[in-house]
């Protein structure tokens, strides 16, 4: 069974504020995309990588990692999801990692590729979330307290049986009311099909914030010095 994986890696990082596209943001001396690709490949149970990068930046790009595809991504996370995954060579499995998880370790690639390729189509690691979680209205004030225990704070890499993430980006393509989604796997949700969540892991964090950068950061100095 071969395997593919997707990085979207378009994004303004608007939330960490660097003055330049996030995932090319140095992480202790490497892009936080050149971290992302290597954890990928290190991980040793996929095939090929396509990723999806600012326009402007596609030639650079391309040169600097010669082994893998590279194209442009979109305005938002899932435009260039889809253009990563219409460029990508035929699989049995896609994974979609974000280069903004760059330190994810290379056991959930492996875990979630092993729960595809065990039978179920869709598969997303997952946190149980442990801050009170309370809604507001847009005033501000609090509106209740929500029931955290059936919550999961959901992570990348989302790993999908290939054919059905394909059929589920064709069918948003041609629905009327332009959905949008935050992650993959609620695409494949809104379409019936069932995911699965296996357990995540706190190394697989988002670096959205300069305090994630920070934290980012020194967990790879540690790394080094260990
Ligand atoms: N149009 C977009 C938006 C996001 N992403 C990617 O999707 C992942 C998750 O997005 P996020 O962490 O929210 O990154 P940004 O959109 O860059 O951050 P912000 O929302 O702060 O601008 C990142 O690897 C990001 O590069 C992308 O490829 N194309
Ligand atoms: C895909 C994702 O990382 C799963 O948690 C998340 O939904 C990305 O959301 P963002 O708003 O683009 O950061």
């Amino acid at each position: 069974m071969s395997t593919v994986a997707l990085i979207p890696a378009a994004g303004r990082g608007e939330r960490l504020g660097a003055g330049l596209p996030k995932a090319f943001v140095d992480l202790a001396g490497h892009s936080m995309l050149h971290h992302a690709v290597r954890g990928v490949q290190a991980s040793g149970v996929v095939d090929a990588v396509v990723l999806s990068v600012p326009i402007d930046l596609v030639d650079q790009v391309r040169s600097q990692f010669s082994e893998v595809i590279v194209v442009a991504g979109g305005a938002e996370r899932s435009d260039s999801v889809r253009a990563a995954l219409s460029a990508a060579p035929p699989s049995d499995v896609v994974l979609v990692h974000d280069a903004a998880r760059a330190l994810t370790p290379q056991t959930l690639f492996v875990d979630v590729v092993a729960a595809v390729m065990a039978g179920a189509p869709a598969v997303v690691p997952g946190l149980p979330v442990v801050d009170t979680i309370k809604s507001v209205d847009p005033a501000g004030t609090v509106t209740g307290t929500v029931d955290r225990g059936p919550l999961r704070a959901v992570q990348t890499p989302q790993g999908f049986d290939s054919a059905m993430l394909s059929a589920a980006y064709a069918a948003l393509a041609h629905s009327a009311d332009g959905a949008q989604f935050t992650d993959d796997a609620g695409l494949v949700e809104a379409q019936g099909i069932p995911v699965r969540i296996i357990p995540g892991d706190p190394m697989a964090f988002k670096i959205t914030t300069p305090w994630d950068l920070q934290l980012a950061t020194w967990l790879l100095h540690e790394r080094t010095r260990a």
